[in-house]
């Protein structure tokens, strides 16, 4: 489905080349996270695949065609089989949510009725089904990657390629978005992501490709992010550790693919007096197409955080004891990472600086 032959892109006036005799041969269905620190050539290579750009040295072939061979004129062609996701979203700022995808079907010819029927299912799918007619401003951050990623699937591509997508979100964000492509991807479409979030990395235990200074060091089925640029836990504070945990807990739990009861940290967050031990074992698989957020309306509302009489909040209703848990509500809601201290900053760059754990 994608194939790298001995594949070098070295750019116009640098002194190395930022991908170096890259082979790798990526099969339909796959999910596969390209991984490395910043400048390793993870975006190079999506780029290749895409056929934004060509290679030095080598060849390619995406779905069967040598890239080499296909036309500039040819190229729109060849990218209707390919849908893209971006950090930055790159919706259009002046269209709604239902133009937003409606958009890519127009540009290649699809009939109104195709249009009117497969615009709504595909928001019925991200979950935003009841935003069809916002604007993107009117939308937060995950709720924006979920209308671009409408707008990459909408008609239903072979291949998804991901390029940080969850970069600009926080990690309960993150994880609804990562659900989102998780489910896409049981559908059978090939999803190739490349990320620094360590984390879904390595609860996920899909294929792992590693680049380091644009050559492959590891091609692993069923790996984590590795430790060549990873954050080690000894540097954290005990209490951002405990952060860390509870997260991962989290996403572990959110992730796991059949639902059975998660395994307790061997190291237990300790949780306020008097309240119920940590996550309980999700409800739902998964492999469940994402739901909309079932709330009343539109609003956004806070999450529903447990106090005691006259006390500060406590641990957020999801977190306790045999509370269900819905992750795209709390991707919705995106407020769990403020809740564990997570939140990230608009300023904060730290995705150019590691992985995010
Ligand atoms: N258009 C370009 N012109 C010159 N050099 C480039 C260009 N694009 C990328 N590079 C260089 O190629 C190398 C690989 O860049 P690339 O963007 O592929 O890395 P990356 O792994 O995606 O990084 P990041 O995680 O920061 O996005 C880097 O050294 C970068 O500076």
């Amino acid at each position: 489905m994608i194939l790298f032959e001995n594949v070098t892109k070295k750019y116009r006036g640098t002194a190395k080349p930022a991908l170096d005799g890259i082979d790798l041969k990526i099969d339909r269905g796959e999910f596969v996270f390209i991984v490395g620190a910043s400048g390793s050539g993870k975006s190079s290579c999506l780029r290749l695949i895409l056929r934004e750009d060509q290679p030095s040295v080598g060849k390619i072939h995406v779905l069967g065609q040598d890239l080499s061979k296909i036309s500039s004129r040819k190229v729109p062609y060849f990218r209707r089989s390919l849908g893209t996701v971006f950090q930055d979203f790159r919706l259009l700022t002046n269209k709604t949510v239902y133009d937003n995808v409606a958009f890519t079907l127009q540009v290649i010819g699809k009939s109104r009725g195709f249009i009117q029927e497969a615009v709504p299912d595909t928001l019925e799918m991200v979950g935003l089904a009841n935003k069809a007619k916002r604007f993107p401003h009117e939308l937060s951050g995950g709720e924006q990657q979920r209308v671009a990623i409408a707008r990459a699937i909408v008609n239903k591509p072979a291949i998804l390629l991901a390029d940080e997508p969850t970069g600009n979100l926080d990690p309960a964000t993150s994880l609804g978005i990562m659900q989102l492509l998780r489910s896409i991807n049981a559908a059978g479409t090939t999803v190739v992501m490349a990320t620094h979030e360590a984390t879904f990395v390595d609860i996920m235990q899909q294929r792992v490709v590693e680049l380091s200074q644009g050559v492959i060091v590891r091609d692993e089925q069923g790996g984590g992010y590795g430790e060549t640029a990873s954050i080690p836990i000894a540097d954290l504070s005990e209490a951002g550790a405990q952060v860390l945990r509870t997260s991962e807990a989290v996403v572990r739990a959110a992730l796991q693919p059949d639902g059975t009861p998660v395994v307790a940290d061997p190291a237990p967050v300790v949780l306020p007096e008097a309240t119920p031990e940590p996550p309980a074992a999700p409800e739902a698989s998964v492999f469940e197409e994402p739901r909309p957020f079932e709330g009343e309306g539109d609003d956004d509302e806070d999450l529903d955080v447990t106090r005691r009489a006259g006390e500060e909040p406590a641990i957020p209703s999801f977190l306790q004891q045999g509370q269900p848990m819905d992750p795209v509500q709390m991707s919705e809601t995106g407020n769990l990472a403020q809740h564990l201290g997570l939140d990230r900053k608009d300023d904060d760059e730290q995705t150019d600086v590691g992985p995010v754990r």
